[in-house]
Parts: C-alpha cells; structure tokens; sequence
C-alpha cells in the first residue's frame, strides 16, 4: 500500500489583509502538520485575498506576497510537506494567477494559470494573463530578496508536475477543472495520481453540485486523487465564498470541509491508498 495523507483547506482570506492571510496560511500548515499530512493544499490567491480587483495591478500587491512567501520559507513550515501556496506573480510585465509549490523551504514549482475564469462575476482577464506555453517550463528568475533568502535562484515556470519517488503530483488551478480539454485528463495519462485545485469559487445556489460533479468526473474512470481548497467567506467584496475543500478519490469524495462555516480555517484531512488509483488505472490495457 502506498498510503498518503493530503491536508486541503477552507480559509477566510480578506482581499489585502496579509498580516491576517499569511497568520491562516501559517496555522493551517500547522494543522496540517499535526494531523500528519505530507501535502498541503490552500486556495487560489490566498496570499492576497481573491477579490482584491485593481489592487493586483499594483505592484506592492505583488511584492507584499512575496514578502509572505519568504516569511513561509525561512520558518519550518514547509519542512517535509508539499505546500501549495496561492499568489500573483509577474513574469516579465505580465501578472499570472499561480500556485506556488514549495517544499523543504524551496519554491520547486510555479505553476500559472492557463484557463482564466471570466464568465458572470469573475473578471480574471483584466488583472492577469493565461500561461498558453503548455509545451514548456521555463526559468523563472526569483526576486533577489526571495533568491538570497532562500539560497535558490530560479524556478521551473509553467505546465509540469512533480515526479516523486513514490507518485506523481499537480496543479489544476480552479477553472482549468470546467474546461473543454481539462489538464488532468492528460496530466493523468502521465502518471499523475494527486491533483491540487487551488479554487477561489463564491456561493451560488447548486454550483457545489457542479463542483462535485466535476471532481467525481475528474477521476471515477482515469482514477486519481483529487484535492480541492476554496476561499471561505466574505474578503471585502461582494462575493461570499463557500468552502467545501474536500478530496475525492476515484470518484468517491473521502472528505469534504463545511460550506457555511463561520471559522477562519478548516484543514480536511485524508488518508488515501495511492494503490487504490494504480489499480483502477490498471483496467485500461
Ligand atoms: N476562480 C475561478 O476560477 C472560478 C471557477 C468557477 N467558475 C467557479 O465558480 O468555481
């Protein structure tokens, strides 16, 4: 059996607040930790908040989140679990909505965006860009502050995965899980068992279902374990962010958060058998 314990969080992020953001991320690692999780999962742009509109064209924005990636890095938080962390980055002048993975106080992984969410309240093309290089990771130079900090320089850009020794992991960030050709469909075909849907998604009545739907569809035939963290609450516009971070194993939801709650952060944990995927992989000859 290739047990794995995945740790996926409902947070109560408010748009610019990053002493408050970075206090939840922080203790939900903890708790992550505590129940013996080796990934962590956060919502999408949880750094900043999801809502925070114009405020992601300026450029403090962007800088105020790497200044709480670098107090995430330097601390112990990352040592021994696969953090996937939430935040805007701009490479060249062009900001991406990204999920930042880090491990053993390393960024290993930027993984921006390529489907942006632009039907009825979202409004993502105006503040970012979709990555549309899939055929390549590129370099991405970190800023200096981040690169001496961490005694890294750069960091693979773009679509990929993590290969480890025992599985294979990656992101889908929340609307690349409702488009046409979605990547896990050949993400999986790759040998990616564990994928991370960082999701800033607001209540509206039956899209849990929509969402449920979509995770169950995700895996129930291909197999994989699906991680899946959303903004929970008000963060300061009119949206209210429903939770339900839950994960989903071969069709079958293991766990699933509260969606109504009025806590600042709920860890769902899992254990899950990594077998369980291999194995109903295995029918397709
Ligand atoms: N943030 C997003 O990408 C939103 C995705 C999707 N439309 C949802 O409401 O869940």
């Amino acid at each position: 059996m290739r047990l794995l314990k995945v740790a996926s969080c409902n947070l109560n992020q408010w748009a610019m607040d990053f002493d408050c953001n970075l206090n939840n991320i922080k203790e939900s690692i903890t708790q992550a930790k505590q129940a013996g999780a080796v990934i962590r999962l956060g919502p999408e742009l949880e750094i900043t908040g999801y809502g925070c509109e114009d405020h992601f064209l300026e450029l403090d924005t962007i800088n105020h989140g790497w200044e709480c990636l670098k107090e995430i890095l330097v601390g112990d938080w990352t040592d021994g679990i696969l953090c996937s962390v939430g935040m805007p980055v701009i490479k060249g002048s062009e900001r991406y909505n990204c999920q930042v993975l880090c491990f053993n106080r390393k960024i290993i992984m930027i993984r921006p965006k390529m489907w942006l969410a632009n039907d009825g309240n979202y409004r993502e093309l105006r503040w970012f860009t979709a990555w549309k290089h899939k055929d390549q990771l590129v370099d991405f130079q970190l800023p200096s502050e981040i690169a001496e900090a961490v005694l890294q320089q750069s960091v693979p850009f773009g679509y990929g995965y993590l290969r480890f020794l025992d599985t294979a992991v990656a992101a889908e960030v929340c609307e690349e899980l409702f488009t046409p050709i979605p990547p896990h469909a050949e993400l999986a075909l790759n040998g990616v068992e564990v994928f991370m849907n960082a999701s800033g998604s607001h209540h509206q009545l039956r899209k849990l279902d929509v969402r449920l739907r979509a995770f169950i569809g995700a895996t129930h035939t291909r197999g994989g374990v699906y991680m899946y963290s959303n903004q929970q609450g008000c963060d300061g516009g009119r949206l209210y962010y429903d939770g339900c971070s839950c994960v989903v194993v071969n069709g079958e939801v293991v766990a699933q958060g509260s969606q109504f709650s009025l806590r600042d952060i709920e860890v769902v944990t899992a254990q899950v058998d990594l077998d369980a995927v291999a194995s109903l992989r295995g029918i397709y000859q």
